[in-house]
């Protein structure tokens, strides 16, 4: 089930056995479901029956969140990986490093209930929630498109860069944020060349995404549908969620983060569906697993050499938030 940024319509696409679709090639047509990396399968929920799902059986309702206290273990386990990464980095190992850790919460609410108020918080994020009886369950509001193809336009965008919102404040951006988000800017451009598209770029602009400010550059040219699958291949993992190099940087991850990311950071969505055989995938983030009577929340941040690690503890207890509102 799934609504898009600023739409008002929810999907739910259902597949009515429990096979599980492997499709690595990316060429199916239906919703996608890409992990991180490798340790888990990307499949396809290859629809049988494609519904508009109606507000009362999603039972949309606000909560107030609850923001259970952390460790101060777990900060300063996550403070250290951090300082670790920032070592690397000015060693001259890599540019950048996202980094990211998991929290378990309890919770007595249902996948649809979570989803429900997931809807209601978030109307300007790609909210989903999908369930494959051989891999899981997992409900986000996502910021972050992938990729959106349709009539020949082909767009994505450079998101990165975090403050937590100050109510009546405007922004105020440091060298950081800046300099992280234009690595990944810079990256993307040179995939989107490699792959014969000629694209153009926003100005750098400051969204919104629930608790917090991004930083986001969007990259549009135009394609054709025969390169969609290979575009996705090529960009994901952006740097906005592993970083550069990237082979550098996805070591570090696989050494260091110390857990398995699984679906975060991955990717979802519909996949040449339509007549117009469209596309449109977005970045698993701000994300949980549900786990019954438990959600894993996922979340993380870009490292570079001059990260603060308690500023970047606090920036993933401020993404946390997002789900956290939602329980
Ligand atoms: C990794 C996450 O978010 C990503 C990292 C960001 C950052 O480092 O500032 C911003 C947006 C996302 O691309 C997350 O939400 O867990």
């Amino acid at each position: 089930m799934f609504r898009y940024p600023g739409e008002s319509v929810v999907k739910a696409i259902y597949q009515e056995d429990r096979q599980l679709h492997r499709s690595d090639n990316l060429d199916r047509s239906g919703f996608v479901i890409g992990p991180y990396g490798t340790e888990m399968p990307l499949f396809m929920i290859l629809s049988d029956r494609d519904e508009i799902l109606s507000i009362p059986e999603i039972r949309v309702s606000e909560t107030e969140g609850v923001y259970p206290p952390e460790s101060a273990e777990e900060a300063a386990r996550y403070a250290a990986l951090v300082d670790r990464a920032v070592q690397a980095i000015r060693e001259g190992t890599m540019q950048k490093v996202v980094l990211s850790r998991q929290l378990d919460v309890t919770t007595g609410k249902t996948a649809l209930e979570i989803f429900g108020a997931v809807l209601a918080a978030y109307p300007s994020a790609f909210c989903y929630c999908w369930y494959h009886p051989e891999v899981g369950c997992w409900v986000g509001a996502s910021p972050e498109s992938l990729l959106h193809y349709s009539g020949g336009m082909l767009s994505t965008m450079a998101l990165a860069g975090t403050l937590e919102k100050k109510s009546g404040k405007e922004p105020s951006w440091g060298t950081k944020e800046r300099e992280e988000q234009q690595i990944v800017t810079n990256y993307i451009s040179e995939v989107l060349t490699r792959e014969g598209i000629s694209a153009a770029r926003s100005e750098v602009e400051t969204v919104e995404a629930g608790n917090l400010w991004h930083l986001r550059t969007t990259l549009s040219g135009k394609a054709s549908e025969e390169q969609v699958s290979s575009v996705v291949k090529a960009l994901h993992p952006t740097p906005a969620v592993c970083g550069i190099p990237l082979q550098q940087a996805r070591d570090f991850i696989g050494l260091n983060e110390g857990y398995s990311r699984r679906y975060y950071t991955g990717f979802l969505g519909e996949l040449h569906r339509g007549k117009g055989r469209e596309t449109r995938l977005f970045v698993n983030l701000r994300c949980m697993e549900y786990l019954g009577d438990k959600a894993r929340i996922f979340v993380g941040g870009g490292i570079t050499a001059n990260s603060i690690p308690a500023a970047e503890w606090e920036e993933t207890r401020a993404k946390s938030k997002t789900i956290l509102k939602v329980l």
